[in-house]
């Protein structure tokens, strides 16, 4: 049995493997640009985040009914659980649907029904995270928010994704406020790609509770005293950093100079049908390269509980499990 955990940075776009995807296509009609699932997962060589993102975008034109986004979403879950994660806070990006004319209600209906199901089909407990594209206008962001309100009951937090260099988090302040005045928690994505200065914006001005990646964090040591003494939770995804060529290789991953800086880590998937792996996945492949042992895997597991949205009961219940887990030899 994997050990038990929560991943807390998740696209559900990015879990759409290519199977799924031939399958959708198949279902909806809709062309594909590659022959078959082998072609397609060549195309899975990244230069940097954009590269990366025109191609997830390209393939969320499979995407169409509430019963697409359903199975998406309980295939990730199935795969997911398989893998130890016992509660899953998963992202997704309306406007890359709503502008494919895809309504918001079809989108969140077809995942809050997959959710819905999730404790008792596959053991896994969720929150649903609705995404804004930070290179979309602060506009759209407004009006996609607006679009959701009817739907704010499955919606938990708001997050910012997408490409970051030149889209700063204070762009999107006044959807931000919004979206707390409606009691929703908020974390957005920042120093992936961006300055340490975007992290320091996220929480200022956006009041995140929670950064999303992080990473470059580290060329700030000011910042990093902050991050500690405040305990921000970073949702780090090792394997997504070195496939979208933030860091060289895992060996060079700085997650173990972030945990040693006390630092509040946690170590997710981002998009794991892209980059090589689910959550532990992502555990085993930082075990092996950075010689993690395993009382540092279970702080690992123990800070993805801590820095989730679940009610305190349930974290505590979740911390004791990880606390009474026997590591395999
Ligand atoms: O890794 C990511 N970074 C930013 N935006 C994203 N949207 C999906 N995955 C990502
Ligand atoms: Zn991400």
């Amino acid at each position: 049995m994997p050990l038990p955990k929560a991943e807390l940075h998740l696209h559900i776009e990015g879990s759409l493997e290519p199977e799924l995807a031939f399958a959708l296509a198949a279902r909806n009609g809709v062309p594909l640009p590659y022959a078959s699932t082998e072609e397609l997962r060549h195309a899975y060589s990244f230069r940097d985040l954009q590269s990366f993102l025109d191609l997830y975008y390209a393939l969320t034109a499979v995407l169409r009914t509430e019963d697409d986004f359903h199975d998406l979403a309980d295939a990730y879950l199935r795969r997911a659980a398989a893998q130890g994660v016992r509660h899953a806070e998963i992202f997704f990006d309306p406007q890359a649907h709503t502008s494919r004319g895809v309504p918001i209600g079809t989108v969140i209906e077809g995942l809050g029904r997959a959710l819905d199901q999730a404790e008792h089909r596959h053991g896994v407990t969720t929150r649903l995270i609705l995404s804004f594209l930070r290179d979309q206008s602060a506009e759209s962001a407004l009006a996609t928010f607006e679009s959701a309100r009817p739907h704010l009951h499955r919606v938990h937090g708001v997050g910012l994704d997408s490409a970051e260099v030149g889209h700063p988090p204070a762009k999107f302040r006044e959807v931000y406020r919004l979206a707390a005045e409606a009691g929703l928690h908020r974390v957005a994505h920042a120093g992936e790609e961006g300055p340490p200065a975007y992290i320091t914006e996220a929480l200022d001005e956006l009041g995140v509770e929670r950064v999303d990646h992080g990473l470059r964090c580290l060329e700030d040591p000011a910042l990093v005293d902050r991050l500690a003494r405040e305990q921000v939770p970073l949702t780090v995804c090792p394997l997504s950093n070195v496939r979208l060529r933030c860091v060289d290789t895992l060996a060079d991953h700085p997650l173990r100079r972030m945990i040693d800086a006390g630092l509040l880590v946690t170590v997710n998937s981002d998009d794991p049908a892209y980059f090589g792996g689910y959550a532990d996945d992502n555990f085993a492949a930082v075990r092996e390269a950075l010689g993690l042992d395993d009382e540092t895997l279970r702080t690992l597991a123990a800070n993805s509980f801590t820095a989730s949205f679940l009610d305190e009961e349930t974290k505590a219940a979740r911390l004791a499990e990880v606390a009474a887990y026997t590591f395999a030899d």
